[in-house]
């Protein structure tokens, strides 16, 4: 099984608080992780270790067999990682279209390629390309649209568009289903089922047990900044220390 996370030993302290103690687990290539746990248990700081918006102070974060430990946030898009937010990096001036060009600039290789998404070439490689990935996701209607003007949900899985367009494999959802309403929530299960059947990698942090449930094949659970419980989450919700730390689970079953 190759892998396409791989957490070895972290440690974080905030002012005295350690925050994430020796935690070490790994994201297999194209399945589902999520990471779960009580509020405060470490997710988010996790999540920020591995995006490189915090440093760790110890242990070590593989992606995708490169090391990544000390390398800034904005170069980790290189190895294939990258990760939504709760609130939507979108420009909402641009259309959808404009937005996905805006992220594909990320992979230029060239001083040209970095040029070309605002140059006005009608059937540019990189538009077709775009358009192909709206198509494919069911979103197409929505490609010369103002993002602004566009329902919440929609706006979630354009952010995928551009994460998979920019190059992205291995996807870091922050509560992906967090404000969407139910059929919302359906659209975003299919979209990130698709993503899974072509292959990409997603690490989920999800209150919701049941979303959880029916896109992840893996869970590792944290309380207290430790791993307390790792498996498939009909296992992991029976398991006595889980029971104990995070009732969410057991009622949800
Ligand atoms: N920047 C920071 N400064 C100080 N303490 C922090 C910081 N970030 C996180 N912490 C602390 O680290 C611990 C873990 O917080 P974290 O936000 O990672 O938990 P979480 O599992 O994501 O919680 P939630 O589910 O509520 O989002 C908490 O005790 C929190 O107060």
């Amino acid at each position: 099984m190759s892998i396409a996370i791989s957490v070895e030993g972290l440690s974080k302290s905030f002012a005295g608080v350690q925050a994430i103690r020796n935690l070490s687990f790994a994201v297999p290539k194209g399945g589902a992780t999520a990471l779960i746990g009580p509020n405060g248990a470490g997710k988010t700081t996790v999540f920020n270790m591995i995006s490189g918006v915090y440093a760790a102070d110890a242990g070590r974060i593989v992606v995708n067999g490169t090391d990544v430990t000390a390398m800034p946030s904005r170069r980790r898009i290189r190895t294939g990682i990258a990760r939504s937010f709760q609130n939507i990096r979108l420009m909402p001036h641009l259309t959808v279209l404009e937005n996905l060009l805006v992220g594909q600039h990320v992979r230029a290789s060239s001083l040209l390629d970095l040029l070309t998404p605002f140059r006005l070439v009608p059937n540019h490689r990189w538009k077709r390309e775009a358009r192909a990935a709206l198509e494919e996701s069911g979103l197409g209607r929505y490609a010369d649209e103002t993002v602004s003007g566009l329902p919440y949900g929609v706006r979630k899985r354009i952010d995928l568009v551009r994460a998979t367009l920019a190059g992205a494999d291995v996807l870091m959802l922050d509560e992906p289903a967090a404000g969407l309403n139910p059929s919302e929530t359906h659209a975003l299960r299919d979209h990130l089922r698709a993503l899974l059947g072509r292959g990409l990698t997603l690490l989920v942090v999800e209150h919701d047990m049941k979303f959880v449930d029916s896109i992840c094949d893996n869970v590792v659970v944290l309380n207290f900044g430790e791993k307390i419980a790792e498996g498939p989450l009909s296992q992991v919700r029976r398991h006595p220390k889980v029971r104990e730390a995070y009732i969410g689970v057991e009622e949800e079953a």
